[in-house]
């Protein structure tokens, strides 16, 4: 019997994707399954695909071949926002945070795709449609104002809630600018957490950091996927932390996948060390 693959706990299937931009295959029929909670490294050479994955997982392009099923659901078709509904929450290698806002607000930003002012047109056009407010706009307009304004508030606590979780709490009214280029790269990670992922995508989080900001960031990473029952997928070229938390190592090369094992499997494998990690990281084993 063919057992659907959520049912066997995985969460994500990446089934044969090729991403083709004219003659140039940027992921070359890449097939790959992620199981619930599983903390899964994506390695390879600059120009290999890694973020060309990422990119159509998340909707921004549509594979040439293949499809993205997600918790059971075809997402291959599905628009960005469509995709951030469902479940899935990605950073960006360069940090993408609005720099004059304050700490509080960036993770409010992301809240919002909740609640916008067409929210209260779209309870108001409910009520007029079942004859509700019938000479009586302006009363309703404020109710639906007055509950728009206790939803906001909610979302300030939730907010500040999950800036606590994280250890953001004490930057609270900080323009985010100000925080240091690790507490940064947090503040993105905390913003994407407020979209309630199941799927979080990091796309080398480590990047810039020095030793001891990777070493925090190595134990961070495993507690945001305990805390909040993630699934993680990171992308990253700092190889300690790929080895030091990742369960599973996709490799890739040239669009394709050359190697997947544990951190032991992958740190001797000759046909990832050839391609990426080099001679002199053989020689350091
Ligand atoms: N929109 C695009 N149009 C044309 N070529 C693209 C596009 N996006 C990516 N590519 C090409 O696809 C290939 C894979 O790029 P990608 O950014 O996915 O690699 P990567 O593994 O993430 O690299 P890095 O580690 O440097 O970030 C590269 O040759 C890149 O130039």
């Amino acid at each position: 019997m063919n057992v659907p693959f959520e049912k066997q706990g995985v969460i994500l299937h990446i089934n044969h994707v090729t991403m083709a931009f004219g003659g140039l295959v940027a992921v070359n029929d890449f097939e790959n399954k992620i199981m619930k909670n599983e903390l899964v490294g994506l390695i390879g050479p600059n120009g290999a695909g890694k973020t060309t994955v990422f990119n159509v997982i998340t909707g921004i392009y549509y594979p040439t071949k293949g499809k993205v099923i997600f918790d059971g659901i075809d997402i291959t078709p599905l628009k960005p926002y469509q995709i951030t509904h469902l479940g899935i929450a990605r950073t960006f290698q360069n940090i993408r945070l609005f720099s004059d806002l304050s700490v509080l607000d960036n993770v409010l930003v992301a809240q919002h795709h909740a609640l916008d002012n067409r929210s209260v047109d779209r309870i108001l056009r409910t009520h007029q449609k079942e004859g509700k407010v019938k000479g009586k706009a302006w009363f309703w307009r404020a109710v639906t104002k007055l509950g728009y304004m206790k939803k906001e508030s909610e979302m300030k606590g939730a907010a500040y809630e999950l800036l606590k979780k994280i250890g953001l709490q004490k930057f609270e009214q900080e323009k985010a600018s100000s925080l240091p280029y690790g507490q940064q790269r947090k503040l993105e990670i905390a913003r994407a957490l407020a979209t309630k992922p199941k799927l979080l995508l990091l796309d080398e989080p480590a990047a810039g950091m020095n030793p001891k900001e990777s070493e925090e960031l190595m134990d961070f990473i495993k507690y945001i996927r305990d805390e909040f029952d993630l699934t993680i997928l990171l992308i990253e070229h700092d190889m300690k932390v790929v080895m030091g938390i990742c369960e599973r190592i996709v490799v890739m090369d040239y669009g394709s996948i050359i190697a997947e094992g544990t951190s032991e499997e992958i740190r001797t494998n000759k046909k990832v060390i050839e391609a990426y990690l080099g001679k002199e990281w053989e020689h350091a084993q």
